[in-house]
């Protein structure tokens, strides 16, 4: 219940970090993209194949020190439905090695058609022989814009089947201010939304003291990040914005409470990309990953245990 699964995991491994796997072709060792662009003729096949191999290839470096995967949507269907299907691929490959899935979709639409999402991405489709599951992630990243009809779908099939969601209240992006910072009242758009996953996710909460409605904090507003934790005892956060969007760890510190969970942080191109930032040759690019999410693990718990 709640967010119970993702944080043994975190417990576990000690490590409240998430690998974002948002592969572009460009990402890539060419080696990989020359084999694939051999093999297969139609270019979109090719390219998701090589967005395959590479994700296979990141997550058996990964799987044993890192909770979960965070693939966002858009990289995979950019490569149309090959890339979905990497997707879908990448999903069922994490958790064969145990990975929790949290798929970035920032999905948002009234009823029953946020149900169909739900379904998709969390739930089981009915088919003429039977139920069956189409991405199976266990998390879905989604915008409360249009209020609890909205939500409310997903909420069924995190009960239902042990998943959690997190909504997006104050994001990352430069420009979030221009309408999140804004003022309802004596709130922020921000707040109110903030209170709202509190709200949701009230009778979902696990034996961490978590609901399963969680939030997206970003680590670009370390205040914010630090008020909200005081404000939302129940929701869990996702914290993206470390490393290539400039955020650090004692950028993320608050958003941990003073058992020290409450968060996890992602980081996308700063392991995909780890191996063009350190130099080494990219056939060790798995490695250089590998690396890289160990210095993270170990920056982040080292703030979080220097506070
Ligand atoms: O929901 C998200 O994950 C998200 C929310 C937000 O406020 N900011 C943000 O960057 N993200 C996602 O987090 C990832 C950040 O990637 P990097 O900047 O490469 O680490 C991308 O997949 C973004 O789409």
């Amino acid at each position: 219940m709640g967010m119970d699964r993702l944080i043994d995991k975190i417990i576990e491994y000690k490590n409240p970090t998430v690998a974002g796997l948002d592969p572009k072709l460009a990402y890539v060792p060419e080696y990989i993209r020359k084999e694939c662009f051999a093999k297969y003729s139609d270019p979109l096949e090719a390219s998701a194949e090589a967005l395959l191999c590479f994700n296979r290839a990141l997550i058996d470096a990964l799987y044993d020190i890192v909770p979960a995967i965070k693939p966002q949507a858009a990289y995979y269907e950019m490569y149309g439905w090959q890339g979905v299907r990497a997707l879908t691929e990448t999903i069922r490959y994490a958790k064969e090695k145990g990975m929790i899935v949290m798929t970035d979709g920032k999905r948002n639409d009234i009823g029953a058609t946020m149900e169909a999402y739900a379904t998709a991405h969390l739930g089981v489709t009915a088919t003429d022989a039977g139920e069956v599951s189409a991405f199976d992630a266990d998390m879905l990243t989604v915008n409360g814009y249009l209020g609890t009809d909205g939500i409310t779908p997903l909420l069924n099939v995190c009960k239902e089947r042990d998943r959690g969601i997190f909504v997006l209240v104050k994001t990352s992006n430069r420009s979030s201010g221009e309408l999140q910072d804004k003022m309802i009242g004596s709130k922020r758009v921000y707040e109110v939304m903030g209170d709202m996953c509190e709200a949701w996710g009230a009778d979902t909460i696990g034996k961490y003291g978590y609901s399963a409605v969680g939030a997206v904090v970003g680590a670009t507003y370390p205040e914010q990040l630090t008020e909200l934790r005081e404000k939302l005892p129940h929701t869990f956060f996702l914290v993206p914005g470390y490393g290539a969007q400039g955020g650090g760890a004692k950028d993320v510190c608050g958003g941990f409470d003073k058992n020290g969970i409450g968060a996890i942080i992602n980081s996308s191109r700063g392991i995909m990309c780890a191996y063009q930032k350190e130099g080494c040759d990219e056939a060790d690019f798995a490695g250089a990953a590998r690396r890289e999410a160990i210095r993270m693990r170990d920056d982040i718990m080292n703030a979080i245990a220097s506070r």
